[in-house]
């Protein structure tokens, strides 16, 4: 996933002249990018396999119970679909899942929780809510996310400093057009920078500053109709995993907020902890985030 997210998002002097052929060649990508799909490929292909080796295991009686991969197995067997169900169609499922679907929630995770070592009171606010819906079950699941307001409006805001997508996905103009004066060619290859929308002061106070309050009962949202927060992007190419998104981030930040306190390493203090991002398809942290998790008891809460 390190080096996918490297070559996908990084910059190459061959995408800037595409007519100049001998380029790509000396640049070298596309042997780099073909050696890793093969790699990828090969990943993928095996997780396939096993899967098919476990169904013949659990159809004599033994095994676990289905997965996703098993699910798209059985489908594909069974011809449910109107069109046919391919090896590849499974395969490239299950890489959006780990590069559309995991990459981008871990590193939004870890954006918030650095946030909020940089902000203690943030997270104390944020420890208070989540230990005051989450006590009297001893326990953080997916029933009560919703009450969660205040941690909902940190990882807006998180996603407002630190689109994980920072420039979206490139597109293609497939007419001609003109944008702000400047004449778009068709064919011409478009990158939104999602990042400086993020940070432009003309549409935020106070723009490099973590503000969670700004989203409390505000009526911006990320679902792509305010285009001055797009960190899902917008349109009819906007992130289809929105939904599955934001509870596969607010939960496990619900239970790491619940169920320990944090310090950051070795007395560092908070205005040292470093904060520069990479430079990808993804914008994670360059270094990563090492903390001291302290564990919380919960009380006993009648019901
Ligand atoms: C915090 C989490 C996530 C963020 C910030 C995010 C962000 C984005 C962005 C910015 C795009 C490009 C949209 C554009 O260019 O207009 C995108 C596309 C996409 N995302 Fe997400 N995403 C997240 C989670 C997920 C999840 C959980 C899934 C699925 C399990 C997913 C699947 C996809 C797919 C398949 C596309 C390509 C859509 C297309 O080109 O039509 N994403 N995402």
């Amino acid at each position: 996933m390190d080096e996918l997210v490297v070559l996908f998002g990084g910059f190459s002097v061959a995408d800037m002249y595409p007519s100049v052929k001998l380029l790509q060649v000396m640049s070298g990508m596309r042997r780099k990018l073909e050696k890793l799909h093969k790699r990828v490929d090969q990943i993928l292909e095996n997780i396939v396999n096993e899967h098919r080796e476990k169904k013949a295991k659990r159809e004599s009686g033994r095994g676990e119970a289905e997965d996703l991969v098993d699910v798209l197995l059985r489908v594909q067997k069974d011809g449910e679909l109107e069109f046919p169900l391919t090896n590849n169609n499974i395969k490239v499922v299950i890489l959006d899942i780990f590069s559309a679907g995991s990459e981008t929630s871990s590193g939004v995770i870890e954006w918030a929780m650095s946030e909020m070592l940089k902000n203690p009171e943030m997270m104390k606010m944020a420890q208070v809510e989540v230990r005051h819906v989450f006590d009297r079950k001893r326990n953080v699941d997916e029933t009560c996310l919703h009450e969660l307001k205040y941690l909902n409006s940190i990882i807006k805001e998180t996603l407002r400093l630190h689109p994980i997508v920072p420039l979206l996905l490139p597109r293609e103009s497939n007419e001609q057009c003109t944008i702000n004066g400047y004449e778009i060619p068709v064919k011409t290859k478009v990158i939104v920078n999602a990042w400086a929308i993020g940070r432009d002061p003309k549409h935020w106070n106070e723009a490099e500053k973590f503000d969670p309050e700004r989203f409390l009962n505000s009526a911006i949202d990320f679902k792509g109709a305010c285009f001055e927060y797009i960190p899902f992007g917008a349109g009819r190419r906007i992130c289809p995993g929105i939904a599955f998104a934001i509870p596969n981030i607010e939960l496990p930040l619900a239970q790491l907020l619940y169920r320990f306190d944090w310090k950051l390493l070795g007395g560092m203090k908070q205005e040292e902890l470093d904060m520069t991002e990479t430079f990808g398809l993804t914008a994670r942290r360059k270094n990563d985030l090492q903390v001291i998790p302290i564990p919380y008891h919960p009380p006993h809460v009648k019901e």
